[in-house]
């Protein structure tokens, strides 16, 4: 809960029962009722309407199926029934965190049935979001999938379950892992009996979470009438037959967008939604000419990713069904609006609309000014728009001001906060929506300033919003605000001003932008220029940050400020102090001691059997580095970093590596590196690729713990690739303690393993291969690598790991052909070790080019080199490459090559 503001912090503290009450006016909601647009039909009512008139209709298309209005609603009458089995009852929350998929949508339908509300959010969600979503809503199940990119999201919902007392059910979209219920297992349930009579159309049955500007999501109730009845009316005008709507969401279908997929599309229109699993611009263009798509939905930078994948294509667009491209999130360019018309021959509708409760669009047949410049003209039977001053009074047309909004898609109220209904609706349940805009002589809308504003950077847009979340997941930052600021040159730049949680300094901008990058995915051209650290971020008189002010205070940084500072240059040099202060505590087990209970110094100094006075320094410099934390004076205690990485006993410890990074060769070797770059060779005695060098004993045990997350991902990538194959033969070539080997061999049931390396590190395999319980499958060569001559004997798999930069560029081809030579008619190489990447600045490239310079202090004309290089050998021996990346999350790169030729074909 450290990185909570109070605001957050209140609200998940809150046992209270949750209240719902409309914030719009009752006779408003029955006037819409009497004379439209509401049918009061609630949300499953409406949608089993269309499951009458024609069951065989397609509700649903994906990338290789599509499921009838009858399939669509069996399927979901067999989830409401199992989770009606299970005790969810009206008004209960379940969220759903889906991929676009039919199940996305049959999880919406099921809770719509029971009268229950669906809070869905789109995957991706980290830690601190999923527990504010979820407590906030007191959701009493999830359906979820099982894992979202690298991150296996049933674990990481079970490491928050003990926070959320009301959560009693997680549903998983394949095999669980814990003790959950597989989703398929729901599909075949008995049918809920489905009784409309007990739901009210007024009844809320939908949670949309909105970002916005708030610390913690916002979770807006939307009733059945608000959506099927107010939202549903917003497309209306966007197709002759909504019927014969064929819809295709690339943006998510949990997003406030995508929320028109299930409601409005399937329950509302009865049209066909085509979804895909996750946006690729081929797969759009491809789904549009198959499914005769009418109307696609998706942001605007998507609509110029079409474009340009249309532009790349040889062949013309098959959209002679395509009526337009909607758009929301963000502002259009004019080129893209003018494109879409020249490329897809139709209209480009500028959509502008909020959860909290705003919809707009331009019109089907509006001029390209019209779209660019406005978001169209409102209409009545989704919303009534008002242009206020700050007080809220009405003003004259073309006169800027805040919008305010009030008709039949209004949502009833901020769920479980009444503070939010307080700030966002006027006491007639108007929404504010806090975005600036004007009306000019036609009635159209044209939005001056959004709250959610979009930034540009290099005429790029990224919107604000979606980074600060981003940002906002990175570990112990509680609160940020991006701006975007002028540099003396007039170029724009982009500034994260970040509060750190209380106790924790606020990451600068290099670790930002790693965390995007290799954490996230997060595109490039969204990385941020530069990190302001702020105790608050300002508010403004309205309560919202002041942008502006940070705005102002980010513009006054000079630019070298912007630089590594002095501070920063000190701590480099100070390397020596703390890579001394750490190789210390490491070898005199001081975290060890310190998890079994001795926390005073005078303790700590007897157990390890030290000076007192040595003792008490040491742990000072260690709480200083943030590895302890003084509790009282001279007592001390781990941090959660080091308790879970520094404990030897942990199976996350990295302490090992200090025999590695801190070893006293490592010590001899910098000393002198000055000579080394003068003469550009190490001044060791003996360089670490001389015979049986003794540093590979140490290097091979201290590197253990960290080889096997390595090797784990390796193996992910190998199994696969190999598994149908009566008999593998595995060679580990250069093994050291031989895990990258033994794990995959481990995996592989019929595989046998073969590891070379110098004689002096067969213990340490030896160890390896009984912990791994392989020794009968195994086998060792205690030989020089370059001397070994490649018998009868052939292989399925080649591991090359951290080996080819101890040598010069001839002596790698050398080893890179040797290995070819023993690889089997459509066998693999995969290569692994630091690399330097041509997509990462030099900064963030840190580690590997550290890395390049120990090889010029330890070996003769060793080298950290590019990926393309290491390509270039293996493409070199004939072989395909297959794929080449870094392991997320990790400094170490694969490339991985195939042997295509038959093996007489070689010899
Ligand atoms: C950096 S370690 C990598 C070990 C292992 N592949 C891993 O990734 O953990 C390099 C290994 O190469 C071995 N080695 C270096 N030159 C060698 C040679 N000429 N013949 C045999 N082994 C050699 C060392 O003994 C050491 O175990």
């Amino acid at each position: 809960m450290d990185t909570m503001n109070p605001t957050v912090a209140r609200l998940l503290n809150t046992n209270q029962p949750i209240r719902i009450t409309d914030q719009v006016p009752a006779h408003l909601r029955q006037k819409w009722g009497s004379e439209g647009p509401y049918e009061n039909l609630d949300l499953f009512q409406s949608f089993a309407k269309f499951v009458k008139q024609d069951p065989t209709a397609r509700a649903i298309v994906d990338e290789t199926t599509s499921y009838s209005y009858q399939d669509l609603y069996d399927k979901s009458l067999s989830l409401a029934g199992f989770l009606n089995d299970l005790g969810i009852k009206k008004g209960d929350v379940i969220a759903i965190n889906l991929a676009n998929s039919w199940q996305a949508c049959a999880a919406d339908l099921a809770v719509a049935a029971l009268g229950a509300i669906a809070l869905p959010y789109p995957v991706g969600r980290k830690h601190r979001e999923t527990l504010l979503l979820l407590k906030q809503a007191q959701a009493k199940a999830i359906i979820c999938e099982p894992f979202v990119g690298e991150t296996d999201y049933e674990a990481l919902l079970e490491g928050i379950r003990s926070d959320l007392p009301s959560l009693k059910h997680i549903l998983i979209k394949g095999i669980p892992q814990h003790s959950n219920i597989n989703l398929a297992d729901t599909w075949t349930h008995t049918a809920y009996d489905f009784q409309p009579q007990n739901l009210h159309a007024n009844e809320p049955v939908r949670i949309i979470a909105s970002s916005g500007t708030e610390s913690a999501p916002k979770l807006v109730l939307y009733s059945h009438n608000s959506l099927v009845g107010g939202q549903a009316s917003y497309l209306k005008s966007l197709g002759a037959e909504v019927r014969s709507m064929r819809a295709l969401f690339c943006v998510s279908l949990a997003s406030p967008f995508g929320s028109l997929g299930t409601s409005c599309i399937l329950a509302a229109f009865g049209g066909t939604l085509v979804t895909q699993n996750r946006f690729s611009p081929e797969t759009t263009l491809t789904q549009i000419s198959n499914n005769h798509v009418t109307h696609v939905f998706c942001g605007p930078n998507m609509v110029d990713m079409l474009l340009a994948a249309q532009q790349a294509s040889s062949t013309t667009p098959e959209c002679e069904a395509l009526c337009g491209f909607i758009s929301g999130g963000a502002p259009l360019s004019t080129q893209t609006a003018y494109s879409v018309k020249q490329i897809f021959g139709c209209s480009l509708i500028q959509s502008y609309g909020s959860a909290d409760g705003i919809a707009c669009h331009t019109g089907l047949n509006d001029d390209i000014d019209t779209t660019v410049e406005t978001v169209g003209l409102p209409d009545p039977d989704v919303i009534d728009i008002k242009i206020v001053d700050e007080n809220e009074q009405p003003l004259p047309h073309n006169t800027e001001g805040e919008i305010l909004a009030l008709g039949p898609m209004t949502p009833m109220c901020y769920y479980n906060a009444p503070e939010l209904d307080a700030k966002y609706r006027t006491q007639n349940g108007w929404v504010r929506t806090g975005d600036k805009a004007m009306l000019d002589e036609q009635g159209r809308l044209k939005i001056m300033g959004r709250r959610n504003d979009t930034l540009l950077r290099n005429g790029i847009k990224i919107n604000r919003v979606e980074l600060e979340m981003l940002i906002r997941e990175y570990p112990n930052v509680s609160e940020v605000a991006v701006v975007e600021y002028q540099k003396s040159n007039g170029s724009s730049l982009l500034s994260a001003c970040v509060v750190p949680s209380p106790g924790y300094a606020a990451p600068n901008k290099d670790q930002i932008n790693h965390f995007l990058l290799k954490d996230l995915g997060v595109e490039r051209y969204k990385l941020i220029d530069n990190a302001l650290s702020f105790a608050n971020l300002p508010l403004a008189p309205s309560g919202k940050v002041d942008l502006k002010r940070l705005t102002s205070q980010a513009q006054l940084i000079p630019d070298e400020q912007q630089e590594i500072s002095a501070k920063e240059i000190l701590d480099l040099l100070m390397g020596v102090e703390r890579a001394g202060v750490l190789r210390a505590a490491i070898e005199l087990k001081v975290f060890d001691l310190l998890e079994a209970g001795e926390t005073q110094t005078s303790g700590l100094a007897q157990a390890a059997q030290t000076d007192l006075r040595g003792m008490r320094i040491l742990l000072a410099a260690l709480a200083g580095l943030g590895l302890i934390e003084e509790s009282n004076a001279q007592v001390y205690r781990l941090t959660k970093t080091a308790k879970r990485h520094l404990v030897s006993t942990s199976p996350y410890y990295v302490g090992g590596l200090s025999q590695v990074y801190t070893a006293d060769l490592m010590w001899e070797a910098f000393k002198h590196f000055k000579d080394c770059v003068i003469s550009g060779k190490s001044l060791l005695s003996q360089g670490l690729e001389a015979d049986d060098h003794i540093y590979w004993q140490e290097f091979a045990q201290g590197i253990a713990n960290t080889s096997r997350v390595t090797a784990k991902r390796m193996a992910e990538m190998i199994v696969p690739l190999v598994r149908h194959q009566p008999k593998i033969s595995i060679l580990d070539m250069a093994c050291g303690n031989g895990i990258y080997g033994f794990t995959l061999t481990s995996q592989l049931e019929n595989a046998s393993l073969t590891s070379i390396d110098w004689p002096t590190t067969q213990p340490v395999w030896q160890k390896t291969a009984a912990q791994f319980g392989l020794s009968q499958r195994a086998e060792f060569i205690g030989e020089n690598l370059f001397k070994t001559t490649p018998g009868a004997k052939k292989y399925d798999v080649i591991i090359l790991s951290q080996i080819l930069h101890h040598f010069d560029l001839k002596s790698c081809q050398q080893l890179i052909k040797l290995a070819s030579d023993q690889l089997n008619a459509e066998g693999q190489i995969i290569v692994l070790d630091f690399m330097l990447s041509d997509q990462l600045s030099a900064t963030e490239e840190a580690v590997p080019r550290l890395f390049g310079s120990q090889m010029l202090a330890l070996t003769e004309d060793g080298e950290c080199y590019p990926v393309n290089t290491i390509k270039k050998l293996l493409s070199e021996q004939g072989l395909q490459l297959r794929s080449a990346q870094q392991f997320k999350g990790l400094p170490v790169h694969y490339v991985l090559a195939q042997n295509t030729q038959s093996v007489l074909d070689k010899y």
